[in-house]
């Protein structure tokens, strides 16, 4: 094997690896994860100290992800707030200036806890050159609830590094710990490598996003002309590639309107066998309202959704056919071959550009095991709904509650129903064709050797339309795991390749995105 000296950088490399190699110019074809690509010299440096760090960046997020930061648990409140303490921190070691943790006030409700205060958003900035563009970088510290008893293999908050089969598990690896902290480490690499910081870069990084980014948007239309002023561009890696194999940029995303409806009964639990057949049972109205929701087929139920849906054009069609996709890696990625469609193009356009209802759970019900007989007292269905264009928010929360208060009504109970919006978040359509995805285009072809395709993401992320408006600044999505990561499952994992070339790709993304010559 040859060895190779470049300036201060050893590398060694398989003979067929070194393409060509001159004084000005030095290309080094390099095997990344099993496909070749040419890096340039301006890369090599900063590839080869991502390398080189790669011990601390994993050190990094074995820290990050053992704070249990669950947004949607009110006892572990304190945890998020111990989360935004710990990056404050970590931005203060790299570097980053003008460090502020923006107060958000109180949660609204419904909530337990009526003085439950909402994490900060963390802010800061890594240089301030009028000369360069500005890219805002946003992320969240929040994660999903996760026990080990939901069938983890292991404790979700130790981060369990498998470097037989090349992968970091724990709660948040993927989603979105992993990428949030891929902005600090490309960071560190720039600095330890000598090589000048190609932007300015600002942080927006939120401990909410995964109960519905309460308060953030007040917050960036305050901070629009402020603390935001003279960002160029918005990039945010908070989703996934479509498959596990290729690399994407994603233009699109769906809304997300999170309902719950609580059926309220006696005044305490009861003892089914005193009770049973003699009072109205909670659980039984609830279970009847949710089954008239959505079919087993996945069809909403509820009147007038499907009139608000933008309709398929034939150049929309055309997209679909070029994606590289198919059933057999949605049913890997999901673990079984329940899937509903059989043919890419209908997975596609029910991932990405129809509405879906999802039945998530039932606060205040029996739910361990064994055979507790009790009558629960008061109980919430929760469900949302993944809004597509041209879904408008209000109107579909009428039709939702309307419905819901008249499943009630034919059922004739004693027991009181009310049905409500939890959180809502817009979806996002953006155009794929500027100088952002260029750049990132150009930096995936570096590090992967492919061109990436171009998706939409079935989940939501409720900020991307605010920034999009508020700041006047294209947005692009820039995801690093796969589509098999397990993102809100259980053994969530990001695998260690994607966080290594997630990051060379955010390194050659922000160089080729400041030497664009359009913003
Ligand atoms: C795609 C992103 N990583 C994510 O998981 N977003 C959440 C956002 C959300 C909305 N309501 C509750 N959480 C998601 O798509 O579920
Ligand atoms: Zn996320
Ligand atoms: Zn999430």
């Amino acid at each position: 094997m040859p060895v190779l000296f470049c300036k201060n950088i050893l590398y060694n490399l398989p003979r067929s690896s070194i393409s060509k190699i001159t004084s000005s110019n030095l290309v080094v074809k390099r095997n990344i994860s099993n496909m070749s690509s040419e890096v340039p010299q301006e890369f090599v440096k900063v590839f080869s100290k991502i390398d080189s760090l790669k011990p601390t960046f994993i050190d990094r997020l074995a820290h990050a992800v053992e704070i249990p930061a669950v947004s949607s648990d009110e006892s572990l409140r304190p945890m998020v707030f111990k989360k935004a303490e710990f990056l404050v921190d970590e931005l203060t070691k790299l570097g980053f200036t003008d460090i502020q943790k923006k107060d958000l006030g109180i949660q609204p409700p419904p909530v337990e806890n009526p003085k439950l205060q909402l994490p900060p958003v963390v802010l800061s900035r890594y240089g301030s050159d009028p000369k360069k563009k500005t890219v805002l970088v946003y992320g969240h510290y929040d994660v999903q609830p996760a026990n080990l008893s939901d069938g983890w293999d292991s404790e979700p908050f130790t981060l369990t590094v498998d470097e037989k089969k090349g992968l970091l598990k724990a709660r948040g690896s993927t989603d979105d710990t992993g990428p949030l902290l891929g902005w600090l480490n490309v960071v560190q690499a720039y600095k330890e490598s000598g090589v000048e910081f190609p932007v300015n870069l600002v942080t927006c990084f939120e401990g909410m996003e995964e109960s519905g980014s309460l308060g953030l948007d007040a917050m960036i239309a305050r901070e629009s002309d402020s603390y935001f002023k003279g960002v160029d561009a918005v990039c945010i890696s908070d989703n996934y590639w479509l498959g596990t194999k290729k690399p994407v940029l994603t233009y699109g995303l769906r809304g997300c309107n999170y309902y719950q409806v609580t059926i309220n009964g006696p005044k305490a639990d009861l003892h089914s066998g005193v009770f049973g057949g003699v009072i109205a049972e909670p659980m039984v109205d609830l279970m009847q309202i949710l089954s008239t929701l959505v079919d087993s087929k996945g069809k909403i139920l509820i009147k007038g959704i499907d009139e608000m849906v933008a309709p398929v054009t034939d150049k929309e069609k055309g997209l679909y056919e070029k994606i590289d996709f198919s059933v057999d890696e949605l049913n890997a990625a999901a673990g079984s071959k329940t899937s509903l469609y059989q043919k890419k193009e209908d997975i596609l356009m029910h991932r990405w550009r129809y509405p879906s209802l999802s039945i998530h759970g039932v606060e205040g019900a029996f739910y361990s095991q064994g055979a507790k007989t009790v009558i629960p007292a008061k109980v919430s269905g929760k469900f949302s709904i993944r809004t597509v264009p041209d879904m408008d928010s209000e109107k579909l929360t009428k039709l939702v509650v309307g419905h819901c208060n008249a499943a009630f009504e034919k059922l004739d109970s004693p027991n009181t129903c009310h049905a409500e919006l939890i959180h809502d978040g817009n979806y996002w359509v953006s155009n794929p064709f500027n100088a952002q995805f260029t750049a990132a285009a150009k930096a995936t072809k570096v590090v992967y050797g492919v061109e990436p395709d171009m998706t939409r993401e079935g989940g939501s992320i409720p900020i991307t339309l605010t920034f999009e408006e508020q700041l006047k600044t294209s947005v692009m999505l820039l995801p690093m795991g796969r589509g098999d990561d397990g993102a809100h499952s259980i053994n969530e994992k990001l695998d260690i390749s994607n966080y290594m070339n997630g990051m060379k790709i955010m390194a050659a993304y922000l160089k080729y995105y400041a030497d664009s010559p359009e913003n």
